[in-house]
């Protein structure tokens, strides 16, 4: 029987996307059959054998396609292999990443039942020319974080073909 990873992410400036595609070829170039889908497209996960979500942080939290992903299917992924990327920071300041770590942590313990194979939190992607309502008023507002902050992508593609080459081989024997 044919096995098949899921693929599935939440995006809302597309960085999550592309880092989501990058993913799927990695691998698709390792072996496995994957699809990609947007994660509130995803209507059952029956056809699957493991599953890779990916979602940026938005003001501390997971993305709500995502949790949203983990509600509507817990039954199916309770029993399959998921690994979880998220995207977040958007410098290399120690204490940003230790946030997202925390801020990561406490949505998912939303999750008791949600047990990952890994959970990896990449640096993320922003432009505030590309910024819509509400978050265009959220970088207007002096006292918000994204106040003046520079247009920045510190998607590191190497550690996320990386990690994906490496999560090929983990989810593969469970795809045997
Ligand atoms: C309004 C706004 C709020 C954000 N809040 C956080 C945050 O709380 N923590 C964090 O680590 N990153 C935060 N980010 C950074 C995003 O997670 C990052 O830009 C990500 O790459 C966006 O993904 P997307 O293009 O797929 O939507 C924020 C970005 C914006 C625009």
């Amino acid at each position: 029987m044919e096995t098949r990873t899921l693929v599935a992410y939440a995006s809302k400036y597309g960085s999550t996307k592309e880092v989501a595609e990058s993913i799927t070829k990695i691998l698709q170039e390792n072996g496995l059959t994957v699809d990609l889908e947007h994660a509130k497209k995803v209507h059952s996960l029956e056809e699957y054998s493991a599953v890779v979500l990916g979602a940026p942080i938005y003001v501390t939290h997971l993305h709500k396609d995502a949790a949203g992903f983990l509600s509507k299917h817990h039954e199916a992924l309770k029993k399959l292999p998921v690994a979880i990327f998220v995207l977040g920071p958007l410098s290399n300041e120690e204490e940003e990443w230790k946030e997202a770590r925390s801020n990561l942590d406490k949505d998912l313990g939303k999750f008791p039942w949600f047990r990952p194979v890994d959970t990896k939190i990449f640096g993320g992607k922003f432009d505030p020319k590309n910024l819509r309502f509400p978050d265009s008023l959220l970088a207007r507002l002096p006292a918000s974080p994204i106040h003046n902050m520079p247009a920045s992508d510190i998607r590191d593609w190497i550690e996320i073909r990386d990690w994906a080459g490496q999560l090929a081989t983990r989810l593969q024997p469970a795809l045997t």
